[in-house]
């Protein structure tokens, strides 16, 4: 677990409506039964939840399953890989979004790698029975509060960008997103009648100081890291939530001298996001500005299917999934871009396992299969060679196998 985690916090005491669980019929393995075996001599063994989800969640882990093994067993790793259903699969399955089962084995993981929720099948269910219901349990009950979207603009892809090439070169920022709080989970919620008989729906945004103050933390530390600018993107001249956000903020930025802190209203970020991305180095915002901003960031990259994610806890396996979520429009037609995920892979192996040398395998192989002209439907322009997702796959694994051993 990165070191940047290591403060101390209380749990949050915000609540979602609980997730009715349940027992799994035979089709997955109980974990509880599943033992890791022991690693091979010379070698450190893993054990990896794998929940794909829904459409085109099944077809981008399937790609990346193979690229984390075969990264993994160059460096010396091994991995015992549990599959387990989740979201619309699960409800499918067992009538619950997310099983205890399932539950079980992503807590008693090493690492999850997730791959995406929901579809138009379930979008009519009630809330609780909606397949991304399983992502909100998932993130609270695992406490992985903090969102590194990191939105790279790629060399090989800066002509793949919807802005002007000289505006999306050298982009390279990190957007830290607060996953566990805010509007997704404040309470009071739901849908009511008010006094004159009319529905009203009510999302509460709420904060706690200690909330707020863990992911600065993560945000500064990670600001250090990198370039030591750091943006902290609200709402406060209008959200109360945003004043005590800022006021948090402020507050933490004497512990970081050698941090530049910045402040920004969410309306005027997305507008220089466009304008100007490259004067972003680390974002810190909270969970629904990151949930849009990074949407938005992601196009800068060339497409939703180039941004990865790590969700980290302060202990505890943390959760890795591609930005986005089921694409319903291409689910099942081998259009999917898997580099999401697996660049999810490859941050997993960094701030799941610790594993920097495996992770730079799977970055410079997908840095490999682009320059040799592979691209999906998404990031294609003329002249590159237009493939599926598990040819894009295929492509990767063999940059992994061609590759001299990654120097970090
Ligand atoms: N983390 C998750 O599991 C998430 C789940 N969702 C769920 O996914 C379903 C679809 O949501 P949308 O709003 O359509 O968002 P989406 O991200 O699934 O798709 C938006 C657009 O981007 C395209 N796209 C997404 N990923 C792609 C990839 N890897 N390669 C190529 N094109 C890609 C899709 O084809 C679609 O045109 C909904 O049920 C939603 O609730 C949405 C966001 C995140
Ligand atoms: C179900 C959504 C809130 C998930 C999402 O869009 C995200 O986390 O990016
Ligand atoms: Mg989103």
């Amino acid at each position: 677990m990165a070191s940047f985690l290591q403060t101390n916090i209380r749990l949050s005491s915000n609540k979602i409506v609980p997730g009715k669980y349940t027992s799994l019929n035979n089709k997955y393995h109980a974990p509880s039964l599943i033992r890791c075996a022991a690693a091979s001599p010379g070698k450190k063994r893993f054990n990896i939840a794998l929940l794909p989800g829904d459409g085109i969640g099944p077809e981008v882990i399937s790609v990346a399953k193979n690229v984390l093994q075969k990264a993994g067993s160059l460096e010396g790793l091994e991995f015992d890989f549990q599959e387990m259903p989740v979201g619309g699969a699960a409800l499918d399955l067992v009538g619950v979004p997310m099983p205890e089962e399932s539950f079980t084995a992503a807590k008693n993981s090493d690492a999850i790698l997730l791959g995406a929720i929901g579809g138009y099948k379930w979008d009519k269910n009630e809330k609780h029975l909606r397949p991304e219901m399983a992502l909100f349990y998932l993130r609270r009950d695992l406490k992985v509060f903090a969102n590194l979207r990191p939105a790279t603009v790629l060399p090989q892809l800066a002509d793949a960008s919807t802005l002007k090439k000289e505006v999306a070169e050298g982009v390279d920022m990190m957007i830290v997103r607060e996953l566990t709080g805010g509007i997704y989970f404040g309470e009071p919620r739901g849908i009511s009648i008010n006094e004159n008989g009319e529905e009203v729906g009510i999302s509460t945004e709420i904060y706690a100081a200690h909330e707020i103050d863990r992911i600065a933390r993560v945000a500064f530390e990670t600001a250090r890291k990198r370039r030591g600018k750091l943006c902290s993107v609200d709402k406060a001249n209008v959200l109360d939530a945003s004043v005590l956000w800022r006021k948090r903020v402020t507050a933490l930025a004497s512990e970081y001298p050698d941090v530049e802190l910045s402040h920004m209203y969410v309306d005027n970020a997305a507008m220089q996001l466009i304008r100007d991305p490259k004067q972003f180095d680390t974002i810190v915002t909270n969970n629904i500005f990151g949930d849009i901003l990074s949407d938005e960031a992601s196009m800068i990259t060339g497409s939703i299917g180039m941004l990865p994610s790590a969700s980290l806890s302060e202990s505890g396996p943390g959760l890795f999934e591609p930005i986005h979520g089921s694409a319903p429009d291409i689910a099942g037609q081998d259009k999917a871009n898997p580099l999401a995920t697996i660049l999810s892979a490859a941050m997993l192996l960094k701030y799941g396992l610790g594993e920097e040398k495996a992770a730079k395998r799977i970055e410079d192989a997908v840095m490999d299969a682009l320059s040799r002209g592979f691209r999906t439907g998404d990031i294609y322009s003329p002249g590159n060679k237009l493939v599926g997702c598990k040819e894009m796959g295929a492509e990767v694994l063999k940059s992994v196998d061609a590759k001299v051993p990654a120097t970090v």
